[in-house]
Parts: structure tokens; C-alpha cells; sequence
């Protein structure tokens, strides 16, 4: 199966397969050229239930370094439902229960020994609302540093702030109104406050949960920049329902259905080269 659904550089479309699946996605935009890293996280045989009910299926995963993956798939597949077993964020929700076991940097972060709270500031989160506190934007960014002790000084905290939300490609629209509330911002500048916030406690993986279904096509191509300068830093996994956007942001993708993994790999490979028919029904628009 070999089917090109990428947009040729010119514009026009690019080859489609001789049944003709509709050409669905931009070229990636992918600026930065670092390699991916080694393994970060890895999933195996990983399951979730909701009061019994089984909602994931043996997921074994392992997502690198300096990388964006990307989790794709129908609604209710179980993207989001993986992406929360790599925080632990399933813990937070009555009756969900995990089994299997994952790896960050080979520590099992469902061990007994592992504080959540601080996984959480290891393994950032940013959703599909932006959800900035009531706060100004300073303190959005302060608040995480200062709980954990990451800066010794006002000077310091100044810097760490100045540091994140420069990160973040925030500074220079906030640099003179820090003391502003941050939901006064525009959606796409409060979703950069709050990634600018996940970074500010030196996080080493960041998730996203469709960071850019609130957004506007400009709102979202500033978070897609991002995120492309981002991966040099840090281990990136989104969940998105845009598979221009998965094309366009990510260097591995993962499909999912019905609960269960379906295809990993390269993401040019996913898209081009599908190897099972589910992905390459979802990827063309059969179902989904
Ligand atoms: N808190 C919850 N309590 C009970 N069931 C849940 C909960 N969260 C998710 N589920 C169920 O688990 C399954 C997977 O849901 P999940 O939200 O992970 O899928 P998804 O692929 O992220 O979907 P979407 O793209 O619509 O956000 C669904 O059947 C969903 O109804």
C-alpha cells in the first residue's frame, strides 16, 4: 500500500493511490532537524479500566526523546485515556484502574516510591482548553518553581519566568503586562501561558491533549512552531484529531482503535505507507 498524502512543495497535491484516497495533509513543517533521542518512555501491555470497564488493551509503546508522537484514532479510541497513564493523571479519576507497566527512563512511575506530584512536574500537561489559573501571568508561571523550591531568589524566580514564557514564544507579547491577569490573554496566548507553566518546572516529557482544538488556523500554527522548537528540549506526545496536524508536527505517530494499538511508526511511513488496512481506512477518511 503505498499511497503519498502528503502535499507536494509546490502546493499541488501529491500522488494519492490509484483508487485515489483524498490527499489529506500538508507537509510537515518540521523546521528543526535534531535527532530523535533514545527511548524515554515505554509502555508495556499497559491496560485501564473505568469501573471495570476495559477501555485500553494491552498498549506496549515506546516513545523517544526528543521526539513528538503523535496518538491518533477515532473518537473514544483511548488516545487520551494513554496519554494520562504517562502522568499517572488516571489516578485522579474514581473507579479508573491501570494495569501493565510504564517505564520513564526505566523507573516504573507506578511504583509505591513515586510521588505524583512530582511525576506531574516531570511529565507536563497541557489540555485542550487552555486552563491558565486566576492569576496574572507572572505568577501562572512563578506558582511551579516556587512550590518546588526551583528558584532561591525573587532575582531567580524573575528569570525562570523571563526563561519560560521566552520558551514558550510568549515574552515579547507579556514582557510589559506580567502583572496582568493571564486569562485576559487570547486563547492561543493563554495555551502558550500555560505550556510557558509546564516548562518553568523543568519538565523532561510534555503532554498534549489536542492543545489546538480551541485555537484559530493562526493561534494554531503558533503552538504547531512551538512545539517543533520545543522537541529539541523535550519528549513530546500529542493527542490530535487533525491528521495534517499529526503529518505536519510530529516524527512518529501512533494509531489507535476501538482501545487498542493498531500501527506505530514513522509518521512520513504512517501516512505514505500504511502496513494495516485500519490505518489506512482511518488515515483517508473512511471512518473516524
Ligand atoms: N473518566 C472516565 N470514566 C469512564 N469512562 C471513560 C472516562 N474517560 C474515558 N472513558 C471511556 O474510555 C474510552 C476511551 O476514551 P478516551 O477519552 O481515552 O478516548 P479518546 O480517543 O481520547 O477520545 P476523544 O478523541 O473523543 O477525546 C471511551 O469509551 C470513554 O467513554
Amino acid at each position: 500500500m503505498k499511497f503519498n498524502l502528503f502535499r507536494a512543495a509546490d502546493g499541488t497535491e501529491g500522488g494519492g493511490s490509484p483508487a485515489g484516497p483524498p490527499v489529506i495533509a500538508a507537509p510537515p513543517v518540521v523546521h528543526s532537524s535534531a535527532p530523535m533521542g533514545p527511548t524515554k518512555i515505554a509502555a508495556r501491555d499497559v491496560s485501564v479500566f473505568y469501573s471495570g470497564k476495559q477501555a485500553l488493551y494491552d498498549v506496549t509503546l515506546d516513545i523517544p526523546d526528543k521526539t513528538v508522537t503523535a496518538l491518533i484514532g477515532p473518537s473514544g479510541c483511548g488516545k487520551s485515556t494513554f496519554l494520562r497513564t504517562m502522568n499517572r493523571m488516571n489516578d485522579t479519576i474514581p473507579g479508573a484502574k491501570v494495569t501493565g507497566r510504564i517505564e520513564m527512563d526505566g523507573e516504573d512511575i507506578n511504583a509505591k516510591s513515586v510521588d505524583p506530584v512530582l511525576l506531574r512536574a516531570r511529565v507536563g500537561m497541557v489540555f485542550q482548553k487552555p486552563n491558565p489559573f486566576p492569576k496574572t501571568i507572572y505568577e501562572n508561571v512563578a506558582y511551579g518553581p516556587r512550590i518546588h523550591g526551583l528558584a532561591a531568589s525573587k532575582s531567580e524566580l524573575d528569570s525562570v519566568v523571563e526563561a519560560s514564557l521566552k520558551r514558550a514564544g510568549l515574552w515579547e507579547e507579556v514582557a510589559d503586562r506580567l502583572h496582568s491577569p493571564g486569562t485576559g490573554l487570547s486563547g492561543g496566548q493563554q495555551q502558550r501561558l500555560v505550556i510557558a507553566r509546564a516548562i518553568a518546572v523543568e519538565p523532561e516529557v510534555i503532554l498534549m491533549d489536542e492543545p489546538c482544538s480551541a485555537l484559530d488556523p493562526i493561534a494554531t500554527a503558533k503552538i504547531e512552531e512551538l512545539i517543533d522548537e520545543l522537541r529539541e528540549r523535550y519528549c513530546i506526545v500529542i493527542v490530535t484529531h487533525s491528521m495534517a496536524q499529526a503529518a505536519r508536527v510530529s516524527q512518529r505517530t501512533a494509531f489507535f482503535h476501538m482501545g487498542r494499538l493498531v500501527e506505530t511508526g514513522d509518521t512520513e511511513d504512517i501516512f505514505t505507507n500504511p502496513r494495516e488496512r485500519r490505518t489506512l481506512d482511518y488515515i483517508t477518511g473512511r471512518f473516524g
